[in-house]
């Protein structure tokens, strides 16, 4: 890409920057100051950390060619160019340095509070049981050109984003798309051709200031659609109703799931197992192959996805029955001692009592849920958290998440103060989380269940008493010690 094409996308008429020549290639696109190698655009960012116009010198050092920004620095040598927002500037760039990759693609946008990892994985299965070549981002990696590749985050950053769909070779990508990226423009220069809205729970709002704001940052995917695109979104949520309201309203194209009759899709029944709905005024049926009746919802968003590219009914159903399951979503081991141990990332106090409203249907035992908080997360969603667990298990047991920089006694404090406020006395608290997770499992008899949410597939960010690195390694660990036979993992 020439220099005279940074002008021409940022609407900046040429300026006669003397020495740098407007036919010169730029060598590429960054906001990172540290990853700038000679020729490439620095894009100074103004984050939630740092301000990349900190940074401009030190981009000027390491070769930049020129810099982008929305705050002019006093005497750089190297051009700047003045945008109003920097990020979109970044996104506009990567998209064009890399000749606009998800021009080429279908691409599936899934966001939602929940739901999100749960329907790209079986998206993704689905379409590549059909014969598509199918990619995949989200939050347990990244899935191109048949190989899984180590991801960051959720959401891509802008730059990372294009360059990973200009280097994979799928047919379709299925990304999350979170509120995060959304709101940072981590999107910008891709269109979507399906997008599936999940549901709305209280979450993140250590970021964004209200619901009414994480709501209008996730509703920013409904219209980045290409022209035929399709929404599915489930509108048993309020906020699903909401946005669907919302899109008509707009004359966008929606497919609405859900109980109510004026539904395109009308669920008629659902249970752990499957899900019956009439669709045209015919009745189908689709079986989940994870347990819980939220997966069942899961599932028929992304069978109703995978419909709109062709897949046919029987397909699905069969592929279902091969589904691998998603790393620490309902990962479920059996213990020695008879008790069942369940693994999951429910972090909201609805995905809470989703999993233990469904623990109590499938056994008869008793159920323990040892569980904790993020450090320097969400704070507000803690005691709907904990009233959950202490009203749906038969007792928790509230341990350690990632502090994320707040020390062991301050979390440990405000464990005990949520405990006696909102515990009914219903648990105890043992912050050492392998500790915590031995305890309870050694504590179970046969039939007994013990879920511990949180951390699902991630590894532990601090050592703990056991020198095991998560609660799947803590489990297994323990599992032998305590003479392990069986092993299921879904
Ligand atoms: C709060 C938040 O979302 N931060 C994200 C944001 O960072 P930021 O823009 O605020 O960056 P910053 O660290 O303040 O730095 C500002 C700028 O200075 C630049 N800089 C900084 C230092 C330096 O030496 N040189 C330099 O140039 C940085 O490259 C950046 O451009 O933009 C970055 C680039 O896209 C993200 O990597 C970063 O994610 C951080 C690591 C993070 O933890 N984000 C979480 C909250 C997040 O986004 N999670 C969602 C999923 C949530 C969910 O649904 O569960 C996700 O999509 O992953
Ligand atoms: N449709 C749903 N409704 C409510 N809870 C759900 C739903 N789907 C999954 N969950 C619960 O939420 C947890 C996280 O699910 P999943 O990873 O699919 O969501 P996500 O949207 O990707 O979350 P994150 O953004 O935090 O990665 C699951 O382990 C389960 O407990």
């Amino acid at each position: 890409m020439k220099i005279n094409k940074v002008f021409e996308l940022l609407n900046i008429a040429p300026q006669p920057f003397t020495k740098l020549g407007l036919e010169k290639d730029i060598t590429g696109i960054t906001d990172d100051s540290r990853q700038v190698s000679p020729g490439q655009v620095f894009t100074a960012v103004e984050g939630h950390e740092a301000d990349g116009h900190d940074y401009i010198l030190e981009a000027c050092r390491n070769g930049a060619a020129l810099i982008v920004g929305s705050k002019k620095p006093e005497n750089i040598p190297v051009p700047f160019l003045y945008v109003e927002h920097p990020r979109r500037a970044l996104g506009i760039l990567a998209a064009a340095f890399y000749q606009y990759p998800a021009r080429d693609k279908r691409i599936i946008g899934v966001t939602g509070t929940n739901g999100k990892t749960t329907i790209t994985h079986l998206l993704h299965h689905l379409l590549e049981s059909s014969g598509f070549s199918c990619g995949r981002f989200g939050t347990v990696g990244n899935y191109m050109n048949g190989k899984s590749v180590e991801g960051f985050q959720t959401t891509p950053g802008v730059v990372d984003l294009h360059k990973c769909l200009y280097e994979s070779r799928d047919d379709v990508i299925v990304m999350e798309v979170s509120s995060h990226g959304l709101d940072q423009h981590r999107l910008e220069g891709v269109s979507f051709d399906i997008t599936i809205f999940t549901n709305l729970q209280q979450d993140h709002l250590d970021y964004h200031p209200s619901m009414e704001e994480y709501f209008k940052a996730k509703s920013k995917l409904f219209f980045m659609m290409k022209e035929r695109g399709q929404a599915i979104i489930h509108v048993d949520d309020p906020w699903g109703d909401r946005l669907s309201n919302l899109l008509r309203g707009e004359g966008l194209a929606v497919t609405s799931i859900g109980g109510n009759d004026a539904c395109d899709i009308q669920i008629d029944e659902v249970s752990d197992e499957g899900i019956r709905f009439l669709e045209g005024g015919k009745p189908s049926y689709y079986p989940t192959p994870i347990a819980g009746v939220y997966n069942s919802y899961n599932t028929l968003q992304a069978c109703t996805a995978a419909a709109y590219l062709g897949v046919s009914k029987g397909t699905m159903v069969d592929a279902l029955e091969s589904f691998p399951g998603i790393p620490g979503r309902f990962e479920q081991y059996s213990m020695p001692n008879g008790a069942h141990v369940i693994i999951d990332y429910a972090h909201t106090a609805d995905s809470i009592r989703h999993i233990l409203q469904t623990a109590a249907r499938q056994f008869d035992g008793n159920i323990t849920h040892v569980f904790g908080f993020r450090g320097n997360r969400d704070e507000s969603k803690r005691p709907s958290m904990l009233q959950a667990s202490a009203e749906w298990s038969d007792g928790y047991i509230l341990t350690l998440d990632d502090l994320n920089a707040v020390s062991h006694e301050d979390m440990t404090a405000a464990l005990s103060k949520l405990h006696e406020e909102e515990g009914r006395a219903h648990g105890r608290i043992i912050p050492d989380r392998t500790s915590a997770i031995k305890t309870a499992v050694e504590a179970g008899g046969e039939g007994d269940v013990i879920i511990i949410t949180g951390k699902g597939h991630e590894t532990y960010k601090q050592s703990y008493q056991r020198p095991f690195s998560s609660d799947r390694e803590t489990i297994v660990n323990l599992r032998n010690e305590m003479k392990t036979d069986v092993h299921q993992y879904q």
